[in-house]
């Protein structure tokens, strides 16, 4: 057993742990990372890179049927293996080589092995093969071990041994069919991406598709996956599933029995909590970890809780910047300098309670960010819903022959700022960041109508919803 002591000791080097540890170590702190798989976690390896990949050969072959004259030039199907192969580059092969290079060069210390805490300030870290290693921390340790998929209790489910994302986003070929279970954007995404490889896919999902989001949105999906081949049983209850040498049978309660070769379980996630020693500390393993909005657990001032591990936004790009906050901030607190933790602060991931922008990339996209009409009414503002067919833009039209899309801004009417955007429609994820700058920075729509979108982009969709709106007037 070796014991070693740094300012900071970060446990899990996915995206989040690794931008803990780089503004800490940027901010004068001594940091390790502690990693029990690859460096790089979830999201590199299963998660948003593999995905990504497996959907964007196909949208784009979509996209250019979509275009006379570019049409007659696609005269071949996908080429899944060739797909597949390029999945596995943005995957790095499963290998984290890359990534560990890069924490050496931050300047990062890296111990590989499972981590416990096993006290204030302390983990333990257990190698594959045994060996123990006691690391202590001057000033913190920050948990931000992420999720895993969340198997639910339906009957026969484990036992049938389903797909979660990890297989669905690394698997080294196209099943003939597939079942997933789940409406949620794991569930639409793998249905797109399966869907445009061939695979026969159904689709079980318990309400409608991506529930919390604008119902526009789940229903622009669900009509596109019928398009593309696949079968979507909506308000339908799993309530049963077998596998034999025939498949997996998966049986709903009020609707039919589907045989197919694989089956997805895509129904959330659950934290990766249960053995990372949170009981040695008065927590419960199992747990998500709640924190406030520097990241910090209630009645610690050394345990932080970054990324998927604390539910507050389970996406990449809000746990980064959460992990900018909270390494700031623990290197702030070390120091002894001034904590800036008012909302909209430096040491705060205020943004995490409104503003979250979420690209689904089914086709059409879904983006969106910020409070949606229904849960900006539930939250007592006094709103107005702005719709607009994206089609009928200039810059829509030019893009795609028969565009096709809706977008929504919902406007806080008293102060006369967007409280949330929601675009529906081919390739829309790249409008999103002028809609999380309007909503962020509360921009007033008096000054919103002198930011004008170049034509014809697709972004004159701005242009489109403020008109719809009514332009207001400064001298009110
Ligand atoms: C199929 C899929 C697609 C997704 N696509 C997107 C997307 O397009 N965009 C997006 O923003 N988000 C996407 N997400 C969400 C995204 O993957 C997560 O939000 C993100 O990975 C969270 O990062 P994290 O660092 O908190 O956790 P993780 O990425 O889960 O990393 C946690 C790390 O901690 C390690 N670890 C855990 N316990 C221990 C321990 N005890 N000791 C040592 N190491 C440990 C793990 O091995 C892992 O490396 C997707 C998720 C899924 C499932
Ligand atoms: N493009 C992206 O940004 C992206 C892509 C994939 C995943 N993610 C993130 O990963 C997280 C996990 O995604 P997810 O799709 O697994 O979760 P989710 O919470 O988005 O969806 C889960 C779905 O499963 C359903 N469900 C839950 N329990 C069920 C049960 N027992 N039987 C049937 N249905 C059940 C829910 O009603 C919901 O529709 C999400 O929070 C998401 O933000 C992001």
């Amino acid at each position: 057993m070796t014991s070693t002591e740094y300012d900071l000791i970060v446990l899990g080097a996915g995206p989040v742990g690794e931008n803990v540890a780089d503004r800490a170590v940027q901010g004068g702190l001594s940091v390790v990372l502690v990693e029990h798989e690859l460096v790089g976690g979830e999201c590199s390896y299963w998660a948003c890179m593999p995905s990504k990949a497996l959907l964007r050969p196909a949208q784009v072959l979509r996209a250019a049927r979509q275009v006379a004259g570019a049409r007659q030039a696609v005269t071949g199907d996908l080429d899944v293996p060739a797909v597949l192969a390029r999945r596995d580059e943005f995957a790095s092969h499963w290998s984290d080589k890359g990534q560990a290079a890069w924490v050496a060069s931050a300047g990062i210390s890296l111990e590989r092995g499972h981590g416990r805490i096993t006290g204030p300030k302390e983990v333990t870290v257990t190698t594959p093969d045994g060996r123990e290693t006691v690391l202590t921390a001057r000033h913190a340790v920050a948990v931000s071990t992420g999720s895993a998929a969340l198997v639910p209790d339906i009957e026969g489910l484990r036992a049938a041994r389903p797909w979660t994302s990890r297989e669905a986003t690394s698997a080294k070929e196209a099943p003939a069919s597939l079942t997933v279970i789940g409406g949620g954007v794991v569930g639409v995404e793998m249905a797109t991406a399966y869907a445009g490889f061939g695979t026969r896919v159904t689709l079980i999902s318990r309400s409608g598709l991506l529930d919390g989001m604008e119902p526009f949105a789940g229903e622009a999906v669900t009509k596109a996956l019928r398009e593309q081949g696949a079968t979507v049983l909506l308000d339908t209850r799993t309530t049963r599933v077998t596998r034999d040498e025939a498949g997996v049978t998966v049986e709903t309660g009020d609707g039919p029995t589907v045989t197919t070769e694989e089956v997805l379980v895509a129904t959330g996630r659950t934290p990766r909590t249960g053995d990372i020693g949170l009981d040695a500390i008065g927590l419960t393993p199992g747990d998500w970890i709640e924190t406030d909005d520097t990241m910090l657990v209630p009645g610690f001032d050394w345990l932080y809780a970054v990324g998927d591990v604390n539910r507050r936004a389970l996406l990449t790009h809000q746990g980064k910047y959460q992990a900018r906050a909270a390494g700031d901030v623990i290197a702030a607190r070390a120091k002894g300098v001034p904590v800036e933790d008012a909302p909209w602060g430096v040491h705060v991931a205020t943004a995490d309670h409104t503003a979250v922008p979420q690209v689904t990339f089914t086709d059409p996209e879904v983006a969106s960010v910020g409070l949606t009409a229904e849960a900006a009414r539930a939250a007592g503002h006094d709103v107005r819903v702005v719709d607009y067919e994206m089609g009928g833009v200039a810059g829509a039209s030019v893009r795609l022959d028969g565009y096709a899309g809706h977008a929504r801004m919902v406007v806080d009417v008293r102060r006369e700022v967007v409280l949330g955007v929601t675009f529906v429609g081919p390739e829309v994820g790249e409008l999103l960041h002028a809609a999380t700058i309007a909503v962020v920075g509360e921009v007033p729509l008096d000054r919103l109508w002198h930011a004008v979108p170049a034509y014809p982009t697709v972004s004159e969709i701005w242009l489109r919803l403020l008109e719809a709106y009514g332009r207001p007037s400064r001298a009110g």
